[in-house]
């Protein structure tokens, strides 16, 4: 069992990662209930795999289970689930002091956590995080979302949960797809700041899809620490947690295109993202002409999606999709801001990147898609 502590003053909270979690997440979850009920909202396919052996970790200790099952997948981020959410919550009577239980992959974290922070303004919420992605990357750190058609993520707030809890085990159910998806998120975190990481990665990466317990633990350990050093630093991305949207300015807008889809998951819009993000560095003279080949040969490795080839459909133009980067959040004064890198591990902020190199880059990709 791994712990990695969030030191975040009177809200600090602790990330509890390994396997066979979930049996005793009664025993570690009950210490923090004021009454002993809960409730959990998931989505339908970890309902049907995972909920009913939950339930019973948290009955073994007397708490009780009301739970709301919604849609799965990324347009369940939606005003409408928002309100049914928050609507379950107040009928169910649950007081601010009650406990809400994110139990799913980064879009029931997302979107629960949103409905916890602006329920009676504030429900305590805690994660148990079932996907690769949500393991390494959305239960911790506090941003929580919703989409809107002008683009991802943009009705939120920060607020971040009492408690984490990460079962690896739980990953032993996702798809081949949706595990790789999660992978894009675990590769950035070595690009944007540890070749270390990355150096682990190019070894240990099939081993890690293949099931390997211990890497997975070793991985999603590293990850959430890397992820609390810099939100510990910024919570609310005045600065240095930017480094986190690394490949995220390209992906966010691969995925509006693409209408929030099954064409593109978020975490190959990251891969792809981080791909682009690392090709324009070389294009600027930041980093060397290698990294990019070296990068993207990882992620075919591990059968990744790459290139914009990769995204089934028909792709907006260059243009379009310059377009659709301006709702980004860090665009400051109409100014769009990326994460770029002087090499693997190196990723720095900046507004100084020519639209024009941008386009370019864009099209070129594009024109290898036709
Ligand atoms: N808040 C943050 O810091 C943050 C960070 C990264 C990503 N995100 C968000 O996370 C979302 C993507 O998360 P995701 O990749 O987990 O997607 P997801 O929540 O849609 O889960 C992917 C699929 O896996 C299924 N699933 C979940 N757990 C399972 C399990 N154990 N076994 C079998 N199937 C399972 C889900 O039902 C879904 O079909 C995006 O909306 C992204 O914006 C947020
Ligand atoms: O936690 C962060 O900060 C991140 O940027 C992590 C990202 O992986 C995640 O996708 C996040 O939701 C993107 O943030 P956004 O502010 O660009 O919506
Ligand atoms: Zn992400």
């Amino acid at each position: 069992m791994e712990i990695v502590h969030v030191p975040m003053g009177d809200r600090a909270y602790d990330i509890r990662i390994g396997s066979g979690v979930l049996a005793r997440a009664g025993y570690r979850i009950k210490p923090f209930l004021k009454r002993p009920r809960v409730a959990v909202i998931t989505d339908e396919n970890v309902a049907a795999l995972h909920l009913e052996a939950f339930k019973e970790a948290l009955a073994v200790e007397g708490v009780s289970v009301i739970s709301l099952t919604l849609p799965a997948g990324e347009s369940t981020k939606s005003w409408s689930n928002l309100e049914r959410c928050v609507e379950w919550l107040l009928e169910q009577r649950m007081e601010r002091s009650d406990t809400v239980i994110a139990f799913g992959g980064g879009v029931i974290g997302d979107l629960v956590g949103f409905a916890a922070a602006i329920t009676r303004r504030g429900v305590r919420f805690i994660q148990v995080p079932t996907t690769l992605l949500a393991q390494v990357d959305s239960s911790v750190g506090g941003k929580t979302a919703i989409n809107s058609p002008a683009g991802k993520n943009l009705i939120g707030a920060f607020y971040q949960p009492a408690y984490v809890l990460a079962d690896v085990d739980l990953l032993g159910t996702l798809t081949p797809r949706d595990f790789l998806a999660g992978y894009g998120e675990v590769v950035k975190y070595g690009l944007l700041g540890d070749l270390d990481f990355f150096e682990w990665l190019e070894k240990n990466g099939p081993a890690l899809a293949a099931g390997d317990v211990g890497a997975r633990i070793a991985a999603v350990k590293w990850s959430c620490q890397m992820k609390v050093d810099i939100v510990t630093r910024d919570e609310t991305e005045r600065g240095d947690r930017a480094l986190l949207n690394l490949g995220h300015t390209f992906g966010h807008a691969l995925e509006a295109a693409t209408g929030y889809s099954d064409r593109l998951l978020h975490g190959e819009g990251v891969a792809i993202g981080c791909a682009l993000a690392i090709e324009l560095s070389a294009r600027l003279g930041l980093c060397s002409q290698e990294d990019p080949s070296r990068v993207r040969a990882h992620l075919r490795q591990m059968g990744m999606k790459v290139d914009l080839a990769d995204i089934p459909g028909e792709m907006p133009s260059a243009e379009a999709l310059l377009d659709l980067m301006g709702q980004d959040k860090k665009v400051v004064a109409g100014q769009l801001r990326f994460i770029l890198t002087r090499g693997i591990g190196h990723a720095f902020v900046t507004a100084d990147v020519p639209p024009e190199e941008v386009l370019r880059l864009l099209k070129d990709e594009l024109d290898r898609v036709a």
